[in-house]
C-alpha cells in the first residue's frame, strides 16, 4: 500500500502578535490518489493550512507528513527541495511568470527537483501531453504566459502542478473566478490529469456546490479543535 499523500497530527499554529489567528488541527489524512475538498469560510484558515502542508510555515506543535516524510525532520533547504519534488501547487492567482513562455512556466518546478525531473522523462513531450490533456490550443507552449486568457493561465497552472507526477497536489480556490459551467469543465480536466498522474488532490474552497465532484469533503471547522476528520 502506498503511503498516504498527507497526514496531519495535532497541528498547532499561531500567527505572531497578540491575538494572532490560531489554528489547531487534530487529524487530517489524504490517502494516495484521493480527491479531497476542504471547505471553509473566508478567513477560516484555509490558506494558512496549505502553507503548513507545503512546509512554508512551521507548526508550533504536531507533525505534517507528506508521502511518508515528516517535514520537521528536514532542514529548511531540504524542505524546499522536498516540496518541489513531491507537491504540485495551484495558487489562487496562478502565480505564473508573466514574461516567460508557457513551456518554461510548466517546467519550472523541475529545476529544483531532480527526481521529479527524472520521473518526467522527455520534458517537451510531457508538456505537450499535459497541454493536450488540458485542451489548450496547439502551439501554446511557445506563447508568453502573461498574454494568455485567465482560463488558459489556470490550465497552465494545472500543468505546472502536475508535471513529473507529484504524489500530492494542493489547490487554493482555483475555481473562484469561474461561473458554474466553467467550474465543472475545469474540474473535469483537473480530475482527469490528477488521475492519470496518480496524484492525490487537496483543494480548498468556500464553495459547497463543488462537493459532489470529490471523493471526500472535509469541513475545516470539523478538523479544527477537538473533532477528528476520520
Ligand atoms: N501573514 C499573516 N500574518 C498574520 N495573520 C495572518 C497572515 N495571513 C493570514 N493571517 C490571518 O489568518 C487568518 C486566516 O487567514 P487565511 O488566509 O488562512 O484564511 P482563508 O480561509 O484562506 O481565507 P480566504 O478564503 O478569504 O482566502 C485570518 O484571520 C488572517 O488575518
Amino acid at each position: 500500500m502506498a503511503e498516504p499523500a498527507l497526514e496531519l497530527s495535532d497541528i498547532a499554529f499561531q500567527w505572531p502578535g497578540e491575538g494572532g489567528f490560531a489554528l489547531h488541527v487534530r487529524k487530517l489524512r489524504v490517502p494516495a490518489g484521493e480527491k479531497v475538498l476542504l471547505l471553509g469560510a473566508s478567513g477560516s484558515g484555509k490558506s494558512t493550512l496549505l502553507s503548513l502542508i507545503g512546509g512554508i510555515l512551521n507548526p508550533r506543535d504536531g507533525s505534517v507528513r507528506v508521502a511518508g516524510t515528516t517535514l520537521s525532520d528536514l532542514s529548511i533547504r531540504h524542505r524546499d527541495r522536498f516540496r518541489a519534488e513531491t507537491i504540485g501547487i495551484i495558487f489562487q492567482q496562478f502565480n505564473l511568470l508573466p514574461y516567460a513562455s508557457v513551456a518554461d512556466n510548466i517546467a519550472l518546478p523541475l529545476r529544483f527537483a531532480p527526481a521529479r525531473r527524472a520521473r518526467t522523462g522527455n520534458i517537451a513531450a510531457s508538456i505537450d501531453r499535459l497541454c493536450n490533456g488540458l485542451c489548450l490550443p496547439k502551439g501554446i507552449e511557445t506563447q508568453t504566459a502573461g498574454l494568455l486568457s485567465v482560463g488558459q493561465q489556470q490550465r497552465v497552472a494545472v500543468a505546472r502542478a502536475l508535471i513529473g507526477t507529484p504524489p500530492l497536489v494542493l489547490a487554493d480556490e482555483p475555481t473562484s473566478a469561474l461561473d458554474t459551467r466553467s467550474q465543472a469543465q475545469f474540474l473535469d480536466l483537473l480530475f482527469q490529469q490528477v488521475a492519470s498522474a496518480g496524484s492525490a488532490l487537496l483543494m480548498v474552497s468556500h464553495e459547497e456546490g463543488l462537493a459532489p465532484s470529490f471523493d471526500r469533503v472535509v469541513h475545516l471547522d470539523e478538523v479544527i479543535g477537538k473533532q477528528e476528520a476520520r
